[in-house]
């Protein structure tokens, strides 16, 4: 007999904690893992909420357990694993019922797999969904894709389950097919972006400074009662001030340095490529966690370059001109992550609203911070020329931080301490900022050896060729 409003398969980190969620906002739900006795131990650690959860130990038990028309979320990893739950479910369902992808998928799977089901008469939801665990349980950020009648029918319980910002759910229709998965993507791009100049400040100060990882936890302790205040730089803060219980020692300093990546802020950057776009910010992170997994590699090149001499006279870089750097850099990465959902919201006719992004993004996600908020307000003011960087309420602050950004990258650059995202926001700036740049060459050479063409600046006119000068020389 149904008993459950909403059915979740994949009682994972995130699954387990998003149903617990989901039980404690009174709607029953019934659960599934592929894994039976993980579903045992589940139900039995549930205590009270256990009474809105309905375990079941088959996919046509957990079917059959759903009023209709049914919605079921997958949770689980991204790729085959989704591909082979919704094998598994299609013959089970009827028309009209939907099946929703609630883990991180690339949003070229979203698109495919709503097109499929769509055939077979069954909705597709794409589903971002972030917070890790702590916002599963809690209140997450959630992006959603597909179609805006199939998200109504759910829309009680993602705004229920969602974080609230001033009471304002932090769940929201973002587009059709995959629009909700593209927005979480770009989300965890800025993620990376954003996680990556942590770490450059933490290096600059480890490195270049000696300071211990306490200390610096601290530092980041303090920022995050000021303009930097946001849930990255918090858990920075907290993970730097963490001890060790086996050795004794911040337990930063027994980590093994090799970045994990399951493919999110990859897949940014391969999108943005492709989209005639380069979030620089964003490719550097990843980049960073890339080169960083080849520790192997950078251990020999430390040995073979030891005698290198590198500027030891660089000035000390003041925390304020850290924080400063930190910020503006921050800023330059959303303006990035921005310029790409635009784009993609052109290519695929998807009608994003950018300020819904920053809206959804204030609370309950990883990427939350104090600043979101007042983007929001700019995107909804209006982006001249669509970048944040022209905002007025953020071109003063850039205008401000770009000096210490410059200071802390030279600084960087003679101590010869590696800060690819802080380097990549500053010459992002300094293009940005320049009305002539340097491609009028590029565009001499590529006419010189392909004929490719130019314009000319002074009368306009298209397609124009040399004579080059060894033209000239050999006529
Ligand atoms: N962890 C995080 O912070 C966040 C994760 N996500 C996304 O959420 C999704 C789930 O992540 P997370 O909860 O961390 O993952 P976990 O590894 O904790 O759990 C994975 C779940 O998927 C199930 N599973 C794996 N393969 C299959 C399969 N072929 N068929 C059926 N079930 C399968 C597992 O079942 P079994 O017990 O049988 O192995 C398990 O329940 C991913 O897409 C992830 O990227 C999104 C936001 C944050
Ligand atoms: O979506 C998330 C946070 O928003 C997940 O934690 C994701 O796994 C993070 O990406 P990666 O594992 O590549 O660091």
């Amino acid at each position: 007999m149904a008993q459950a409003r909403i059915g979740l398969i994949g009682l994972g980190v995130m699954g387990a904690n998003l149903a617990l969620n989901i039980a404690e906002n009174e709607f029953p739900v019934a659960v599934f893992n592929r894994t039976g006795s993980v579903t045992d131990d589940y139900i039995a650690s549930a205590g009270d909420l256990a009474r809105n959860l309905v375990p079941t130990k088959t996919l046509e038990e957990l079917v059959g357990a759903l009023t209709k028309p049914r919605a079921i979320i997958i949770m689980v990893q991204a790729g085959a694993a989704v591909d082979a739950v919704i094998k598994g479910l299609t013959p089970l369902l009827d028309k009209g019922d939907m099946i929703i992808d609630a883990g991180n998928a690339n949003f070229h799977d979203t698109r495919r797999r709503e097109a499929a089901l769509s055939d077979l008469g069954l909705n597709f939801i794409g589903m971002g969904v972030s917070g890790g665990e702590e916002g599963a349980r809690n209140g997450p950020s959630i992006m959603v894709g597909g179609d805006k009648s199939s998200f109504e029918v759910i829309r009680d319980i993602l705004e229920a389950i969602s974080a609230k910002h001033d009471g304002a759910p932090c769940a929201d229709h973002f587009g059709p097919d995959g629009a909700g998965h593209f927005v979480k993507t770009v989300h965890n791009g800025i993620e990376y972006a954003d996680m990556q100049m942590i770490a450059e400040v933490y290096g600059l100060l480890r490195d270049g400074e000696g300071r211990s990882a306490a200390n610096i936890g601290q530092l980041f302790e303090t920022w995050d009662k000021g303009p930097l205040k946001s849930y990255l730089v918090e858990i920075s803060g907290k993970v730097l001030q963490t001890v060790d219980e086996k050795s004794g020692q911040p337990i930063v300093d027994i980590i093994v340095d090799k970045a994990g990546q399951k493919g999110t802020g990859r897949w940014t950057a391969i999108e943005a490529l492709s989209l005639g776009q380069s979030p620089s910010t964003i490719e550097a992170a990843v980049a960073a966690r890339s080169w960083s997994a080849v520790k192997d590699t950078r251990i020999a090149g430390e040995a073979l370059f030891a005698g290198l001499k590198v500027e030891t006279g660089a000035a000390p870089i003041s925390e304020d001109d850290l924080e400063k750097a930190l910020l503006a850099a921050k800023i330059i990465a959303y303006d990035q992550g921005l310029n790409l959902l635009s784009a993609a919201s052109v290519e695929y006719d998807w009608d994003l609203d950018l300020a819904s992004c920053a809206e959804v993004w204030r609370e309950g996600c990883i990427i939350r911070s104090t600043m979101l908020d007042e983007m929001a307000s700019a995107v909804r003011e209006g982006l001249p020329h669509g970048n944040l960087i022209f905002a007025p309420r953020f071109a003063q602050r850039i205008v401000e931080g770009s000096s210490a950004l410059r200071r802390v990258v030279a600084s960087a650059a003679l101590q010869g301490l590696p800060v690819p995202a802080f380097a990549a926001a500053l010459a992002y700036f300094d293009t940005m900022r320049q009305g002539r740049g340097t491609t009028d060459l590029v565009q001499g050479q590529r006419d010189f050896f392909g004929a490719h063409g130019f314009v000319r600046v002074d009368t306009g006119e298209t397609d124009q060729h040399g004579p080059w000068a060894s033209d000239i020389a050999h006529s």
